[in-house]
Order: C-alpha cells, then structure tokens, then sequence
C-alpha cells in the first residue's frame, strides 16, 4: 500500500524569502506527503551539508528518486532514509544535499501516515503517544546571527515550565513577547524583529536581562504558573579561535571567564535552559560547566552535536551537557533525528526538537516531538512559520489533526 509511486521536488521560498526545496512522495494506494527543508544561519560546522536548492533537487532526481520510486515503502522510514544515504554515499549528505534528503525523508513519513489514517506524531510514534506535551521554548528578544546590531547572545527564549497544558504555555510565550514590547517601549527602544520573530533591538545584553526578567515575571503573575527563561548562546559565533577568546561587543572573554560568566547568569536569573554556551570543539569546557550547573539547569548541545549520534557519544562520555539540540535538517533523515533522541533518552539526556531560522510552514517537528516524548520544543514564540508548530500541537492535544 505504501509503495512509492512517484516523488516530486520543487524549490519553495522559506521565511527568509529564500528558496528551500520542498517534497512530494505519492504512494500505490493514494497516500500523500508533502515536506519543506529548513535552513540555519548559525549553523554547525560539523552538520550534514545544505546544497544550493536547484542542485539538491537535480541531484535527488538523479540519485535519489529512482532508488525510491516503485522499490521503497513510505511505511518503512528506516527503508527509505537507507536508501536515501545509499543514494548519496557521503558521510555528511554532500552529494544529495541534505535538503533534499529531509525534505524526502519527511514527505515519506507524511505519506506513510496518510496511508495508514494516522496522525503523523502515531504513525511514528504510536499509539501510546499524545499524552505528553513537549514545552515550547519561544525566542522572544534576540541579537547574533539573526538579527544586526541587536545583542551578542542569539536568543533569549521563554520557557513555561509550569504551564498546566500545551496550549496555555503557547500563549504564555506570546504574552512574554507582546509585554518585551511594550516595555522596550516605554525604554524607547523601537525595533524591529530577527528571523525567527523576536525582538532585535539594539540594547546590550545585560539590558536584554533585566528586560527579559521583568516581562518574564510579569506574565507569570497574570497567568498564575511558572515561567522561566533560558538562552542559546551560539558560542560557537561569538567564539574566535585564534585568540581563543569570546568576542563580545563591549568585552572579551577567555574560556575560564565564559564558564563563569554562563554560570553567574544561571545563578542570578534562574536560567533554565543554556544552549551552545561554548564553542562546538570545547567537549571539555561543556563537561566543566555541566559539572558546575547542571543539576540546575539544561546545558543544551546544538552546533556541538549536529543531531549526530557520534557527536553525541562523544558528549556522553565526557560529561558535557545534559540535553541536546534535534534539527532533523541538521543530519539529514528523520531516522537518524530518532537515532539521536534515543542515544539521548537513554543516557538520561533530555531532547530539544528545533525550527532553524529559516523555516516554512513545514510542522513535522511539532510530530517529531509528541511521537518521541521530547520534553522540549524550541520553534519561536510567533510569526506565521513559527505559528504553524505551535498550533500543531495544539491541534494534536486537541485530537484535531
Ligand atoms: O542556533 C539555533 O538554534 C537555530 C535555531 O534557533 O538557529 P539557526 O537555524 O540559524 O542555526
Ligand atoms: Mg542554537
């Protein structure tokens, strides 16, 4: 039934108004997906490789499409992305391009759940899944590589950490970046926003803080649950390797300063979440942070560990971080965004699935995470691309999709 029967490709725009290439897999007995790449800006040196879109595609027509075509069942994931990475033959996604590789691999899945009737998160996850609810991180004031002349840190991202229902704690994150508004106004600070739709005014970072703390608690005051916040770093952009140094624009610091710097500022706002605080070759600066604040808060991997289960191991066996960052985009397939998140699970490390700054209205990570049981989401706060995510979830707790 779920025999692939023809697979289309074509370039798409995505939210930065660049073109990302979108898939279609159709099926023997009707069944139907269709998915979108996402694209970084910050990206990880050691992710799978992003072609320019018209040569992904041409280069999926020729190597990909046929291998899959009346020979691969979009009900077997694990079949088709072994036949996506045989078709490429790199380590890295090199040859296909890695987005083309998601964008089929997840139209796959699609077309695997239509045929079955089921939900996307059910068709991967099963039937015990939809019960627990991922938290959303929301990005709501950021700087770095998505926005200029904004802060250093790339992203200050609310995190509802008491929030009683999915739904509640998505619109607590709106709430959070609605009152950053008005108080950056009242600052006299109007702006525009990066990216991924948070706040870019051009303030320094320790004003982001006590902006981000006040709409924080004022929030959790109206809404009458928890809300904390947490940060992604990107270290890895601020970080400069000749100097060994991390370049600030009013300060530098050496690793020994970051590791302090990070730990004060969990200390003093109760930070919950620490993504890439430390540059992405630093495996020990992360275990000797891990080792200092870890039982307090998530110290997250992204640009460290690509979503790559190696990278990961690696990350295991020395201690460093206590969560990891999962872009499916930034490895390939969704089976090996699953590799990841297990390796994860069952090391006692918690899961993080993540939007990239460039995104479309694709919301299979929003599946991707109900079907894993990721206790985290990070796809925005607002903005059409990000709303799709969100009120995805939504719609799963509802029972609605
Ligand atoms: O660094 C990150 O975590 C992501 C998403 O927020 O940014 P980008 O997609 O630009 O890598
Ligand atoms: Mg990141």
């Amino acid at each position: 039934m779920t025999l692939i029967t023809d697979v289309r490709l074509r370039r798409v725009l995505d939210s930065r108004g660049n073109p990302t290439v979108e898939a279609d897999v159709l099926t023997e007995s009707g069944g139907f997906g269709r998915a979108a790449a996402p694209s970084g800006a910050s990206t990880g040196e050691y992710e799978a490789v992003e072609r320019p879109p018209g040569e992904a595609i041409a280069a999926a027509r020729e190597h990909a499409v046929p291998r899959l075509v009346g020979e691969a069942y979009a009900g077997n994931q694990r079949e088709v992305d072994a036949l996506l990475h045989a078709a490429d033959g790199t380590d890295d996604f090199s040859k296909l391009g890695a987005n083309s590789a998601v964008a089929i691999s997840m139209a796959a899945a699609k077309a695997g759940a239509d045929v079955l009737g089921a939900p996307l998160f059910q068709h991967l996850g099963g039937t015990f899944r939809g019960q627990n609810f991922p938290i959303p991180l929301g990005n709501v004031v950021g700087g770095g590589e998505h926005a200029a002349d904004a802060t250093d840190i790339q992203e200050f991202l609310a995190a509802p950490v008491g929030a009683p229902s999915v739904e509640d704690a998505v619109f607590a994150n709106a709430a959070v970046h609605a009152a950053i508004a008005d108080l950056l106004a009242e600052r006299d600070h109007p702006c525009g926003k990066g990216d991924e739709g948070a706040w870019a005014p051009s303030i320094d970072d320790e004003e982001a803080f006590e902006i981000v703390d006040e709409a924080v608690s004022a929030v959790e005051d109206e809404v009458g649950f928890e809300i904390g916040f947490g940060l992604d770093v990107a270290g890895a952009e601020l970080y400069d390797a000749d100097s060994e140094t991390y370049e600030y624009s009013d300060t530098t610091r050496d690793t020994d300063e970051q590791i302090a710097y990070i730990a004060d500022l969990v200390e003093e706002y109760d930070l919950v979440y620490v993504e890439d605080p430390l540059d992405e070759d630093d495996y020990e600066a992360f275990a000797d942070l891990t080792d200092r604040v870890g039982d307090r808060t998530l110290i997250c991997g992204d640009d460290l560990f690509v979503t790559n289960t190696k990278r990961l191991r690696e990350g295991i066996e020395q201690g460093a971080a206590n969560s990891i960052l999962i872009k499916p985009n930034q490895i390939g397939t969704l089976t090996d965004a699953f590799d990841a998140i297990e390796l994860a699970t069952a090391n006692g490390y918690d899961s993080v699935v993540s939007h990239r700054s460039g995104e479309t209205e694709d919301a299979t990570i929003a599946h991707l995470a109900v079907a894993t049981d990721a206790p985290f989401i990070k796809t925005g706060a607002v903005g059409g691309e990000r709303t799709a995510k969100l009120n995805e979830l939504i719609r799963i707790a509802d029972d609605a999709t």
